[in-house]
């Protein structure tokens, strides 16, 4: 395969596209809003001045207009007239004047002051990046098909516009550059297929050097043999495709040829390609459904708390999602104001998440968690107080011990793969606060499509209702680490995601809601 690797890198982006994305723009969709309007004020920006070209222009062409009746008559008879001599000069005397200053006028400096401001703050090319690696990342999650992502179809919900045939060669390109072969060959077929007097700055030729080369990295010889192919036909006498072709055809004249693509290869993830398979089903619903003799226990309940005085007129609603490890579902946990409060809050102070990486311990940014995130003190406003003690009443464990309210912001491809809440033993826990022994995840947005969270060991998937929120317990009663807490939050395919996290830890819950207990009970019940 030496002999395809020479000749094929002309790059025809002339971009060099980084591997890390370490820019922000698409990571969340709250900053984006801000976006929109930047452009809006662009747009209106730019017709008016075309509306001060176009009345410049009209003013030109009526000045030239009276000629038409001048040239039409001779020199002798149009200056035998005394108030044609009056017009000749005072045309030559002021008007041309007029003319030249209306020529020399600069209407666009207003424009492109404003652009040139506003252009340092856009997006760039790593943003272009990071959002063609969310397009392919929900092609792979929800198994979405090229031509219907590229026509702006998402699971029925249709775009306002498409992608053009330039934009589904940059996405081909973006995966070359990465060595993504697989997204590569996927979005490079895809667009050979479509009709090139469409393609505009690249030829249908680049786009079959691109599938053939990215085909036979991922072993499919036979669509690197039929792109080739088709190349010979565009240019008989290119030197190099000829000597790749006759190398694809020997090839295919081997039995033992490794045929189709693999799609094994996911490089846009870190986990490994069983894991992978797995959440992504579960993002898809698929393998989700209850199984009945589980379904059969689960139940929907009022819930007071023991009593407590706040919820005995509006009791909690609790709805049981799984039995062991229990998760469940508190509804209505918040009103409307309270969560467009939070979100208020949060937009100014969203930045992109870290995560904790378990080798090193240290705090990091990943594109395994592509999300914005605001942490939020009780003493920063009421609501975020209120929060708390509403937190505090449905579970009847202490936040004396927790952490602040974590509000996360999730674009469309926003997602956190799967992982614990739980801080694994590279993390140094502090004594003061213990471990993570449960969280508390508000919903404070419904999502249109995707982004539901899911736990691989129960199967579960729990999608985001605006109001409610998950709890469960991330460590057994005995303080050890339940492992079967592993979750997810899923891709956004269309709509926004707002969460709220309370990660609530072990120091304080002695007498509380949730005392230690010395054996390990494989049911770690919520409310024991
Ligand atoms: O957003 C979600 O659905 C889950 C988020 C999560 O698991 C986390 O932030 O730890
Ligand atoms: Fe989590």
């Amino acid at each position: 395969m030496v002999i395809i690797e020479k000749g094929i890198i002309v790059l025809v982006l002339g971009l060099t596209f980084p591997n890390l994305v370490s820019c922000d723009w698409f990571s969340s969709i709250s900053h984006m809003e801000d976006l929109i309007e930047e452009e809006t004020d662009l747009v209106a920006s730019l017709s008016h001045y075309i509306d001060k070209q176009e009345a410049k222009i009209r003013h030109l062409k009526r000045f030239v207009k009276q000629f038409d009746d001048i040239t039409m008559q001779n020199a002798v008879d149009y200056l035998s007239h005394p108030v044609n001599q009056f017009r000749l000069f005072k045309r030559l005397a002021f008007e041309w004047d007029v003319i030249q200053d209306t020529v020399k006028e600069n209407t666009s400096t207003e424009f492109v002051e404003k652009l040139s401001t506003k252009r340092v703050n856009f997006p760039d090319e790593k943003d272009v990046v990071g959002s063609a690696q969310a397009l392919m990342r929900l092609q792979d999650t929800y198994k979405l098909e090229i031509h219907q992502l590229a026509r702006g179809n998402v699971n029925g919900v249709q775009a306002i516009q498409m992608l053009r045939p330039r934009d589904w060669y940059d996405v081909g390109r973006i995966a070359f550059e990465m060595k993504d072969y697989y997204h590569c060959a996927s979005w490079m077929v895809a667009l050979s297929l479509m009709n090139e007097t469409l393609f505009q700055s690249f030829t249908k030729f680049d786009v079959l050097n691109h599938a053939s080369f990215c085909s036979v990295q991922l072993g499919d010889i036979e669509t690197a043999y039929n792109a080739s192919l088709e190349m010979t036909l565009i240019e008989p006498s290119h030197e190099r495709n000829n000597k790749n072709f006759q190398y694809y055809s020997e090839m295919m004249k081997k039995s033992d040829v490794n045929l189709g693509i693999s799609s094994s290869h996911q490089p846009l993830s870190a986990l490994n390609p069983d894991d992978l398979r797995h959440y992504e089903a579960l993002c898809r619903d698929e393998g989700t459904n209850l199984p009945a003799h589980i379904g059969s226990k689960l139940k929907c309940y009022l819930w007071t708390n023991h009593n407590n005085p706040r919820l005995i007129l509006q009791p909690a609603k609790v709805e049981e999602l799984w039995l062991s490890p229990q998760l469940i579902r508190f509804h209505d946990v918040l009103s409307d104001t309270q969560m467009e409060s939070v979100k208020q809050l949060a937009r100014p102070m969203l930045y992109r998440s870290t995560v904790n990486n378990p080798d090193t311990g240290k705090l990091e940014h990943a594109k395994y968690r592509v999300a914005k995130s605001a942490w939020l003190e009780d003493s920063d406003a009421d609501v975020i107080g209120q929060v708390s003690r509403r937190i505090v009443d449905l579970t009847g464990l202490s936040l004396d011990s927790a952490e602040m309210l974590q509000v996360a912001n999730y674009g469309v491809g926003g997602q956190y793969e799967p992982h614990y809440d739980f801080f694994g033993k590279h993390v140094a826990i502090d004594e003061n606060s213990g471990n993570r022994i449960a969280t508390f995840l508000i919903y404070l947005s419904d999502v249109t499509n995707g982004g539901s969270t899911v736990f691989l060991e129960p199967k579960v998937g729990v999608r985001p209702i605006r109001g409610s929120a998950a709890f469960w317990y991330n460590l057994d009663p005995a303080g050890v680490p339940d492992r079967r807490t592993r979750h997810a939050a899923c891709p956004v395919l269309t709509g926004v995601k707002w969460v709220a996290n309370k990660w609530i830890h072990e120091v304080g819950q002695e007498f509380k809601g949730r005392p230690c207990q010395l054996s390990r009970y494989s049911d770690n019940l919520v409310f024991a």
